[in-house]
């Protein structure tokens, strides 16, 4: 099952590997030709009802597969107006070619005949709430025509994620969807077809998969979340780096919940930290009351970065999971805690591979042998795991993506710190896996365009600065 968005991600993804969109198109289109025949009689003929986004793109690639047939290619609007240039190539082929197609400037020149099969091509995924005219009145005259019908992608007026209409809707008997099956899609006649999308479009971390963010253009205030992070006590710069990076990671406060002794020494790295120390020189019991207070002030806690592994300290971090129920990133030292404790809270795990052996945690050379174990454990554990590599692998049980973006050049120490941090700030908005996903993609694509600019010799706070332009840079870079 995939919803519209998760579809779209994969799409830009795939492009990104260079299978682009048109290409897809040409299959979406073949398929529905295919689905065509299988309920068509050979002198049937086919009226095609397009709208100007994608899914009628499909439908005019289909026209140029069903050339045996008396076909009919009926565009809804002004050829100017399609709305996207893969359609529109694919219209001007049509007219080119001497296809019949039609131009229906309104909703009362629709003049379907009396075709024995419709395709309705009208709007796909790409589409919300109630049809407008002249799709409306094009849906009540197929829905009257008593053609049988068969919908591109999704019928038309259908949310293919609920299955729900806002108003008028398609009557498909048939319906012919692209890649895998649509959560709404249950109560129809459905064939999906394999469009040709690579497998590792929707399992590798890609540009698609920044789609769940708000541009900055249209972020507002309070789109991110406010994120705390306890660490520090033996180690100073690991709970600096990862605060810089969930405050580069757009979240719309941060704060730093460390040792009163380190104090000075972690706002030295960054004096926009905001600190809100507890006593002591490391955290024990003693500091849980004010970090429990913080933490449920916050949509996100990134727990772990420079707390060392001190019996107190451990023990102070398994007391806080039994019964904090938000959200939570866990890394470093406290990650050994994470299969001990019972908890209601929703966890990312960030270990490396030394860590999840560590957490009891399989091992496996092999990325995809890691990844299927991983996934069994993150099932196992009830958390989700984000375990880093040459390949990172993410799972949380049900969902299982890689990510390879990254280079050798980041082994250096803090790059951990600097994603700990970013996935606290995704977390605090995002689904756990996709929050990892997206950290993991944009952390490792923060050190290849350094290593590509400057050499080896990197250093994680030459990250920072890369972070936000990896999370919202051009879609196509
Ligand atoms: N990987 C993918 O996602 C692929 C998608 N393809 C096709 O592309 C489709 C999605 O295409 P698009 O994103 O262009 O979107 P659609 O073609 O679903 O709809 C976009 C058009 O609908 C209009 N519109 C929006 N809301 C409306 C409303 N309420 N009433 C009337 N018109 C409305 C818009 O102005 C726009 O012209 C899929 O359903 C599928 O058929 C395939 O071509 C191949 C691969
Ligand atoms: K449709």
């Amino acid at each position: 099952m995939i919803t519209a968005e998760r579809m779209a991600a994969v799409d830009e993804n795939a492009a990104a590997l260079g299978v682009p969109r048109k290409q897809l198109m040409e299959s979406s289109g073949n398929a529905v030709a295919a689905a065509v025949r299988r309920v068509a009689d050979p002198d049937d003929s086919v009226a095609l009802v397009c709208g100007r986004g994608n899914n009628g793109g499909d439908a005019f690639v289909a026209a140029r597969f069903l050339d045996d047939y008396d076909a009919t290619v009926h565009l809804l609007g002004r050829p100017e107006t399609i709305s996207t240039d893969i359609a529109r190539e694919n219209w001007t082929a049509l007219e080119r070619a001497e296809y019949d197609s039609r131009v229906v400037r309104d909703s009362r020149d629709l003049d379907l005949g009396a075709p024995d099969v419709v395709v309705d091509a009208m709007l796909g995924t790409g589409v919300a709430g109630a049809l407008r005219e002249p799709e409306r009145s094009a849906a009540a005259a197929i829905n009257e025509s008593g053609a049988t019908v068969l919908a591109v992608d999704v019928p038309s007026g259908v949310d293919a994620d609920t299955g729900e209409a806002a108003g008028v809707a398609v009557d498909a008997d048939h319906v012919v969807t692209f890649h895998d099956a649509k959560p709404g899609l249950d109560d129809w006649d459905v064939t999906v077809a394999d469009i040709g999308i690579p497998e590792t479009a929707e399992l590798f971390a890609g540009p698609g998969d920044r789609r769940v963010l708000t541009r900055p253009g249209d972020a507002h205030k309070g789109d991110f979340g406010e994120v705390l992070v306890v660490g520090g006590g033996p180690y100073t710069g690991a709970p600096a780096l990862a605060a810089q990076a969930a405050m580069r990671a757009g979240a719309d406060l941060v704060r730093v919940a460390c040792p009163r002794a380190v104090a000075r020494e972690v706002q030295g790295f960054e004096a926009g930290l905001i600190l809100r120390p507890f006593d002591g020189d490391r955290l024990t019991a003693e500091g849980l009351d004010h970090v429990r207070t913080l933490a449920a002030d916050h949509d996100a806690v990134v727990f772990g970065p420079g707390l060392g592994d001190h019996e107190a300290t451990l023990a102070a971090v398994g007391d806080f999971l039994a019964d904090y129920d938000g959200r939570a990133v866990i890394d470093a030292d406290a990650l050994q805690v994470v299969p001990e404790v019972e908890t209601e809270a929703t966890l990312l795990c960030t270990p490396h591979q030394g860590e999840l052996r560590g957490m009891g945690g399989p091992s496996a050379d092999d990325w995809r042998a890691r990844l299927d174990a991983v996934a069994d454990f993150a099932a196992d554990i009830g958390h989700t795991l984000l375990v880093k590599g040459a390949y990172d692998v993410i799972s949380d049980g049900a969902d299982a993506r890689a990510n390879r973006t990254g280079n050798p050049g980041m082994t250096v120490g803090g790059t951990g710190d600097v994603l700990a941090g970013m996935a606290g700030a995704l977390l605090s908005t995002q689904e756990p896996v996709d929050a990892a996903t997206l950290a993991a993609y944009a952390n490792g694509l923060a050190g290849d365009r350094i290593v590509d600019r400057q050499g080896y010799g990197l250093l994680a706070s030459d990250l920072l600065p890369e972070l936000p332009r990896a999370l919202w840079g051009g879609r196509d870079e």
